[in-house]
């Protein structure tokens, strides 16, 4: 069928694009990731940086998206609490994508396979990274799975499970329209798209389990990760 974006669609298109290139990790942060020395502890000190800078950001982005605000306050806190890992799954995964001219993603990496955290969990994190790369997703499509990721109405402790699963019916609804556009010879690309999300879930299990070795080994979060990570 003749699929349209409607001029309502194009505009909040247009507004979670801008605040999804808007809000990212400053430069200085993320540079730091080629600056600091390697070890163990090193690279768990600068991973939980980056992931403290990213969920100010990931805050930042969540409260542009149109609708957000007008939740429940206790709603938006455990729609937040409940996506940040996927989220920054998700994000950390563009930087995989990318190919930072700068060979932040061979660091990035390298960090990630040596800051404590167990094979079991390196190889999915490092599949789902390749699945995500070799999507080769545009801007639009990435930052429109990262809100219907922070739109899941079924996290833990969500009341009004039906005002939330409004919104995101919006942004799947304008999600499945622009990849029937961009790529009308992948007529499964949308579903391939989703599949992301349920591998997204696993691996957000899996993160908890991750937390829990770190922590054993005495390893310290900031306040504002034990905070969204309810740990401490
Ligand atoms: C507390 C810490 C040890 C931790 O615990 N679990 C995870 C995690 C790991 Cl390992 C993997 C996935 C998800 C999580 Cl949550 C982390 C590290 O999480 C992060 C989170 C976001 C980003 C963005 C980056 C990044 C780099 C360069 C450029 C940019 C950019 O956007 O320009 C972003 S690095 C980075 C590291």
């Amino acid at each position: 069928e003749k699929v349209e974006i409607t001029k309502e669609q194009r505009t909040l298109m247009k507004v979670i694009v801008d605040a999804y290139s808007t809000h990212q990790i400053p430069q200085d942060v993320a540079k730091k990731l080629l600056q600091e020395q390697y070890s163990a502890d090193e690279n768990f000190l600068l991973l939980t940086e980056m992931a403290t800078s990213q969920v100010q950001v990931l805050v930042e982005f969540t409260k542009n998206i149109p609708g957000f605000l007008s939740l429940d306050r206790e709603d938006q806190i455990a729609l937040l609490k409940g996506s940040a890992v996927e989220a920054m799954f998700l994000r950390s995964a563009q930087v995989f994508s990318r190919k930072m001219p700068s060979g932040q993603t061979e660091v990035l990496e390298e960090r990630i396979r040596k800051s404590g955290i167990s094979e079991e969990f390196i190889i999915p994190m490092f599949n789902f990274y390749k699945s995500i790369v070799s999507l080769h997703m545009v801007q639009e499509e990435q930052a429109l799975l990262t809100t219907i990721t922070i739109l899941t109405p079924d996290r833990p402790y969500v009341k009004d499970q039906q005002a939330v699963e409004r919104i995101q019916e919006t942004m799947l609804e304008l999600l499945r329209k622009l990849c029937v556009l961009q790529r009308p010879q992948e007529p499964q690309y949308f579903a391939r798209l989703l599949g992301r999300l349920t591998e997204l879930r696993t691996l957000s299990h899996y993160h908890a389990e991750m937390l829990t070795s770190w922590r054993t080994n005495d390893h310290k979060f900031t306040p504002l990760l034990c905070e969204i990570w309810d740990v401490q």
